[in-house]
């Protein structure tokens, strides 16, 4: 037996007692991804086990043993490859979409918002994961509670910052992991997946980490789930199970303090000189021989036992008992005297078969002692009702099994309105703007050093024909071009930089990905207008276009939808490749044509290419441009000669017959649809998880 715990109790507990423990079965999970040239990789293979109630569970294994998997697939948040298998919450099949919302993750890399203070992040999220009915005061006073129990208030107002390869400007390393864990915290999730939480975190930090969490499972009645490493002697003793892996297989799920004695019984005993974390995982290492021994001892043992399940079944036909839903509490005490419960009569939170009621019953009272009442214990963890069968992933958790398990949340549901997100996203957003005042300063001496030189190279246009016309045309060419590049750029780039938090708070349900897109949309436009007038602003007096506020109106709305058509375009390639690279390369591939096709650069379109200009929203915008200098412009020739418009100068391929006015239509024709596309592009990447 293990030594008697002592736990070091978090000073001010405070998060509610959950009324909904969940315990998670899992059957047969196996997961195989694609694989060029054979018929794909198993991860998983047949993996059974359960996840009680109210108890801390470490998934351990050598590296690649598929403990993360493992976790994703149970937090119902995998993708990227065929699942089989079966899970239940409390004996129910639940849609993954409701159990998301009723459980949290905390993933091994922390996603934070660089700009956002400690407290605004945890804030946001209570703000969008907790029902807009609560109010705020009760939001932030949550928010303040799970800032104490991390330990966080010292910094609670500090900048989360950046870690660029681990160098941390803002907090640090420690503190982003229990930012991350109070951000899965702030919801009332009755289940919490944690990836390798402790990783980074110094042994202090570790083990105060890890007795929150058991406090949390013990006494909040939250199922805690975790995947670790080489965790210590003193963490290890929170634990309350252990499913141990190697290659895909399940090795080991059951009580912690009774794995010592399973493995010796196994004929694998711990020598004294290695605790037992180190003991699991050097027979991890023996793939030749205790892996496989094991894997097929663990599957033999749930075979025994449904074997004697359906023989207790069989007998209990006989007694007359019945196996129907919903059970009695005195049919219950009687079947858990014979499987020797210590819970005889208490009743259960849910309803459900009998067989699933009486499981639960075994799993709060696991059976210390020998080796073959530990894996009888075990073995009556794994019985699920129904079949020992596989299921196709589409159909683990069907669209129509409504969750019976307390309380109901609507499929698809997130906690708050579309606009209340757009509101506090909106917020967000802002706060990022100001809060990189560098940033801002960045983009904005860009365009005033494109200004300046476009300003140099064209200073006070000749006012003659044969310069004067040319050097116009070539210097609006390079004012389309500067608002076609530089805003595409910074859009695609910005959007690759929040497309990791937007996966993360979209796949934990936070809020709809048109939240995001409207806010973002909104936020941005008062800094693209800026950027827009001072672009315009400095570079229309600098080459000395015609004076008239009108013509200066048309060159700022004009060149200002360039600005707006060519961020969507940068948005739109940030969604269509996960790598930046690519991204950018998508984008720098569509610039050519865009650029080329303005009729600047050649004299005559060929008639089997005239389509991409058609198509070419800055040609649009060029043509518009050279007409607004153009028209009613006095000029004069070489020999002295004065025109008094120079309409006729434009070149032919850059008029496109049409008014300054339709250009203008067109382009916010295309900027809508656009937009549209890149809404519909990303909601669709979000769906496919191609994020
Ligand atoms: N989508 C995927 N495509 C290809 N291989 C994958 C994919 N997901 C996981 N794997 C592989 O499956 C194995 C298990 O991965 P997983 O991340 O679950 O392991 P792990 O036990 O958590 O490892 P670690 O402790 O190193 O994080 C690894 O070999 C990994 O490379």
């Amino acid at each position: 037996m293990s030594p008697p715990r002592t736990p070091r109790e978090p000073n001010t507990p405070s998060l509610a007692v959950n009324r909904y423990p969940c315990e998670i079965r899992f059957q047969n999970l196996a997961f195989h991804v694609p694989k060029s040239g054979d018929g794909g990789l198993a991860i998983l293979s047949d993996v059974t086990g359960v996840c009680a109630a109210k108890r801390m569970v470490a998934v351990m294994g050598p590296s690649g043993a598929g403990k993360s998997t493992l976790l994703k697939i149970l937090a119902c948040n995998v993708s990227g490859g065929e699942l089989q298998g079966q899970i239940m919450v409390n004996g129910t099949a639940v849609h993954p979409k409701v159990f998301k919302n009723q459980s949290a993750v905390v993933w091994q890399s922390d996603v934070l918002l660089a700009s956002a203070t400690v407290k605004e992040a945890l804030m946001t999220s209570a703000l969008l994961k907790l029902p807009q009915s609560m109010s705020r005061a009760r939001k932030e006073e949550r928010v303040e509670q799970i800032l104490t129990e991390l330990e966080l208030q010292g910094v609670k107002n500090h900048m989360i910052g950046e870690d660029v390869d681990g160098a941390v400007s803002g907090i640090s390393g420690g503190e982003r992991r229990r930012v991350s864990v109070g951000i899965g915290l702030v919801t009332d999730a009755r289940a919490i997946f944690l990836d390798e939480p402790t990783t980074g975190l110094d042994s202090d930090s570790a083990e105060q980490l890890i007795s929150l969490l058991s406090h949390l499972a013990t006494h909040k009645h939250r199922t805690i789930v975790l995947t670790i490493h080489q965790p210590s002697s003193d963490i290890c003793e929170r634990f309350d199970d252990l499913i141990l892996l190697s290659s895909g297989r399940m090795l080991y799920c059951g009580p912690w303090p009774e794995a010592d004695n399973y493995f010796a019984t196994a004929g694998f005993e711990r020598p004294g000189y290695r605790s037992t974390a180190e003991h699991i995982l050097t027979l991890c290492k023996d793939k030749e021989y205790a892996v496989p021994f094991l894997a097929g001892q663990y599957a033999k043992s749930l075979i025994d036992q449904q074997l004697t399940r359906l023989d207790s079944q069989a007998s209990m036909g006989a007694l007359g008992l019945g196996l129907k839903r919903g059970g009695s509490v005195g049919r219950l005490s009687r079947h858990n005297s014979i499987t020797g419960g210590t819970e005889a009569g208490k009743p259960l939170a849910r309803g459900g078969s009998l067989v699933i009621d009486l499981e639960a019953q075994a799993v709060a009272s696991p059976q210390p002692g020998s080796a073959p009442a530990t894996i009888s214990a075990l073995a009556a963890r794994h019985m699920v009702a129904g079949a020992l069968q596989s299921v196709p992933s589409n159909a683990l958790l069907p669209d129509d099994i409504p969750s019976t398990s307390q309380p109901h949340v609507a499929l698809e549901e997130v906690a708050t309105s579309q606009w209340y997100q757009v509101h506090v996203l909106s917020v967000r957003f802002l706060r990022s703007w100001y809060r990189c005042p560098t940033n801002l300063a960045i983009q904005a001496g860009q365009y005033i050093f494109f200004a300046l030189l476009i300003g140099a190279t064209y200073w006070r246009l000749s006012g003659t024909v044969t310069g004067g016309a040319f050097d116009r045309h070539a210097s609006l060419w390079f004012v389309a071009s500067c608002m076609v590049l530089q805003p595409g750029n910074n859009a695609c780039t910005i959007m690759y930089s929040q497309k990791p938090l937007l996966r993360r708070e979209i796949s934990n349900g936070l809020y709809h990905y048109s939240s995001f897109f409207i806010a973002k949309s909104l936020t941005s436009l008062p800094f693209q207008l800026m950027f827009a007038c001072i672009f315009t602003g400095s570079v229309y007096f600098l080459v000395g276009y015609q004076i008239s506020l009108v013509k200066f109106f048309l060159f700022f709305a004009l060149n200002f939808e360039l600005l707006l058509i060519s961020e969507t375009l940068g948005i739109l390639c940030a969604g269509l490749a996960r790598n930046e690279l690519v991204g950018m390369i998508i984008l720098a591939t569509f610039y050519v044509p865009l650029l080329m096709f303005t009729g600047f650069i050649q004299t005559h379109t060929p008639v089997y290419l005239a389509w991409i200009k058609k198509l070419s929203y800055v040609a649009y915008g060029y043509s518009g441009l050279v007409k607004n200098e153009f028209e009613g412009l006095s000029i004069s020739t070489a020999q002295g000669m004065h025109v008094p418009d120079a309409t006729a100068l434009i070149a032919p391929n850059i008029e496109n017959g049409l008014s300054i006015g339709t250009d203008a239509l067109i382009m916010l024709g295309i900027l809508v649809g656009m937009r549209f596309v890149a809404y519909i592009q990303m909601t669709l990447a979000i769906k496919f998880h191609k994020l």
